[in-house]
C-alpha cells in the first residue's frame, strides 16, 4: 500500500471516542475488505453471550459462577438488589476507611497517622493494585505503598528494609479472595514476624480483604484486625481492580477512585454498542482473532510509551493470558488455546527487543499505547523546537512505521492524558475484549483450572520436604544420597528428592548438610546432630 492508500485506510478504520479521550488505529492490520462481514456472526454472539453475563447469567459453567465485574462501576446492573446493596455499602465503606486513615481517626497504635502501605497478595491480588498504584501515583500521595507480591523471602527482606523504622506507621493490606493462597499467608506471617520483631501488634495494623469464611477472614477476625472488606465469588482476582481489592489500596494512596470508575463505566457504556466498527473492546477481540487465527499462532506485545504504563504488559499478561489461556473449550474439545501477552515501554524497548520485532522471526502483532499529554505544564526544548516528549511521540510512529514496512503488523491506542478516568478505561477495554474474544473462540474466560495442577504438585513437593527432614533427623549423623534417601522412603521421584536436598542444603533453617562427592548428583546429605 501506498502512503495515500495507508491515510484513507487510517481515516476509514479510525475508531474516535471524545467521551473517553481515546482512539484506536486498527489500519496497521492487514485484515481482509470482507474480514469484518465473516466475523459479522461470531461477534454478534458474543455480544450476546456478554449481555447475558452482565444480566448475571452463570457465565462461568465449571465453577457455577455469575462473573459481576461490570456491576462493580454500575450497581444498577446486578441482577439482585442485595448485590448491588453490597457493592455501594463496600464503596462507601472503602471511601470512608480511607478518609479515616487520611485523617488521622484510624491511626497507628503509637497515635501518628499512618504514612505507608504494605500490600500483600498474589496474581489478580496484586497485579490490578500494582498497575494502578504506579499508573497514578506521585510523590503527594497520603501513603506510601510497598507490595509484597511473591513467597521470596529475600524480596520481602528488600520492601521490609525500604520501609525500615516507618512499620510502626504502616498499615498492612491482605488481598486474597480465596483466604487460602499460601504465598499470599506467607507474606502475611512474614509481615505480622516484622512488626512482632519491632514490638508491634500486627492486629493492630492490618486489613483484610477476602471472601466471607476464608482461612484469612477467620485470622482477621480472631486477631482483632482493623477491618475487613468483602471479596465475592461473582468477582475473578482478574477482573477484580475495580472491587476493593483495586480500591481500598488506591483510596488509601489518595488516588482518584472516583474517576476510575467513571471512567470504567463510560468505556462499559460504549462497549455495549452491538455494532462491532463502533466498539473498541470488539475492535481488539477482532484484531485479536484475524492476527491470530482465533488460535494464539501470534503473540500480543504491549507497547506502551509511557512509563507511567510500564505495568500494563504485565497486569494484561494475567488478564488475557490466565482467561484464554485453556486446554478445552466450553464444548469440553480440545483445543489449547491461548494468546501470549508480553512488553514493557517504548522507547526503551527500541534498545532492547525491537530489533527482533523489525528483523526477527514475524510471530507477533504489536499494540502501541499513545498518550497525547507528556506532562503537567511546559516542557525543556531539548533542542530547537523539541521536547523529549515529541521525541517520545516521534519513536513511536518511527518504530510503527519501521515495523509495518517489514510486514509487521500494529494497532495503537491513544489516550489524550493519563489520569484516572484513563486508567478506569484501560481496564474495563481490555476486560470487556478478552471476554469478547473468549466468546469468539469458544472458551470460559473465567476459570484457571491449569493453576491448580501447579499448587497441588507444590503441596506435594512440600509434603516430601516433611518426609525427608524426618528420616534425615531419625538418622541424625548418617548421609545419604538422594538415590538412598528415596530408597528408604519408597519414594520414586529421585530427582524431586534431590532437589529438595539441594534447597534445604543451601539454607540454615532445617540444618542440613551437603557433602560433595565426584560426581554432583551423588552427593550426600546428613543432619547435623
Ligand atoms: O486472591 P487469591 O485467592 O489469593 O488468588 C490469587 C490468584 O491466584 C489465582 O487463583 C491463580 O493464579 C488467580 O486467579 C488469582 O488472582
Amino acid at each position: 500500500m501506498d502512503k495515500r492508500q495507508l491515510w484513507e485506510r487510517y481515516q476509514e478504520y479510525l475508531y474516535v471516542s471524545d467521551e473517553l479521550g481515546l482512539m484506536l488505529d486498527i489500519s496497521r492490520m492487514n485484515f481482509p475488505p470482507d474480514f469484518f462481514d465473516r466475523m459479522e456472526s461470531g461477534i454478534q454472539k458474543a455480544f450476546t453471550d456478554m449481555a447475558a453475563l452482565e444480566g448475571g447469567a452463570i457465565a462461568n459453567p465449571d465453577e457455577q459462577r455469575m462473573v459481576g465485574h461490570y456491576w462493580l462501576r454500575n450497581p444498577s446492573l446486578a441482577p439482585t438488589p442485595a448485590i448491588a446493596t453490597e457493592i455501594e455499602g463496600t464503596l462507601a465503606r472503602v471511601q470512608t476507611f480511607a478518609a479515616h486513615i487520611h485523617a488521622g481517626k484510624v491511626c497507628a497504635p503509637n497515635g501518628r497517622p499512618f504514612t505507608r502501605l504494605l500490600v500483600v497478595g498474589i496474581g489478580g491480588s496484586a497485579l490490578g493494585p500494582q498497575f494502578v498504584a504506579d499508573s497514578l501515583g506521585s510523590a503527594a500521595d497520603r501513603l506510601k505503598v510497598h507490595f509484597f507480591d511473591n513467597t521470596d523471602p529475600d524480596g520481602m527482606d528488600r520492601v521490609l528494609a525500604e520501609i525500615g523504622p516507618a512499620l510502626a506507621e504502616t498499615l498492612t493490606l491482605v488481598i486474597s479472595k480465596s483466604g487460602g493462597t499460601k504465598e499470599t499467608r506467607n507474606g502475611m506471617l512474614e509481615a505480622r514476624e516484622a512488626y512482632r520483631k519491632a514490638g508491634l501488634d500486627f492486629g493492630k495494623y492490618a486489613v483484610a480483604i477476602t471472601g466471607a469464611g476464608s482461612e484469612l477472614d477467620a485470622t482477621a477476625v480472631a486477631e482483632g484486625w482493623l477491618a475487613r472488606f468483602p471479596m465475592w465469588d461473582w468477582v475473578g482476582g482478574r477482573t477484580s481492580v475495580t472491587s476493593a481489592v483495586g480500591l481500598l489500596p488506591a483510596a488509601l494512596q489518595g488516588l482518584d477512585i472516583d474517576g476510575l470508575l467513571a471512567g470504567a463505566r463510560l468505556c462499559d457504556e460504549t462497549t455495549r454498542s452491538p455494532i462491532a466498527r463502533a466498539n473498541p473492546a470488539a475492535l481488539l477481540a477482532l484484531m485479536w482473532h484475524y492476527a491470530t487465527d482465533g488460535r494464539g499462532t501470534k503473540d500480543m506485545v504491549v507497547l506502551p510509551y509511557k512509563d507511567r504504563l510500564l505495568l500494563f504488559s504485565r497486569y494484561l499478561q494475567q488478564l488475557i493470558m490466565e482467561s484464554i489461556g485453556k486446554e478445552t473449550d466450553l464444548d469440553g474439545r480440545v483445543v489449547n488455546q491461548g494468546l501470549t501477552v508480553y512488553g514493557n515501554k517504548g522507547s526503551t524497548d527500541q534498545h532492547a527487543y525491537v530489533q527482533q520485532l523489525r528483523e526477527g522471526i514475524p510471530n507477533f502483532f504489536a499494540t502501541f499505547i499513545e498518550v497525547l499529554a507528556d506532562r503537567e505544564g511546559r516542557s525543556l526544548l531539548v533542542e530547537p523546537d523539541v521536547t523529549s516528549g515529541d521525541y517520545l511521540a516521534g519513536f513511536l510512529q518511527g518504530t510503527r512505521t519501521a515495523l509495518y514496512d517489514n510486514g509487521r503488523e500494529s494497532m495503537t491506542i491513544t489516550v489524550e492524558k493519563l489520569d484516572a478516568r484513563a486508567v478506569g478505561a484501560l481496564i474495563a477495554l481490555y476486560e470487556r475484549a478478552v471476554g469478547l474474544y473468549a466468546s469468539l473462540v469458544n472458551i470460559n474466560a473465567y476459570h484457571q483450572p491449569g493453576v491448580e495442577a501447579g499448587k497441588k504438585a507444590a503441596g506435594e513437593v512440600l509434603a516430601l520436604q516433611g518426609n525427608i527432614l524426618a528420616a534425615l533427623r531419625r538418622i541424625a549423623g548418617k548421609a545419604f544420597t538422594a538415590e538412598e534417601l528415596a530408597a528408604e522412603l519408597g519414594e520414586e521421584e529421585t530427582e524431586t528428592v534431590f532437589r529438595i536436598l539441594l534447597h534445604l542444603a543451601a539454607n540454615p533453617d532445617h540444618g542440613v548438610e551437603m557433602e560433595r562427592s565426584e560426581s554432583f548428583c551423588t552427593g550426600s546429605f546428613a543432619a547435623k546432630g
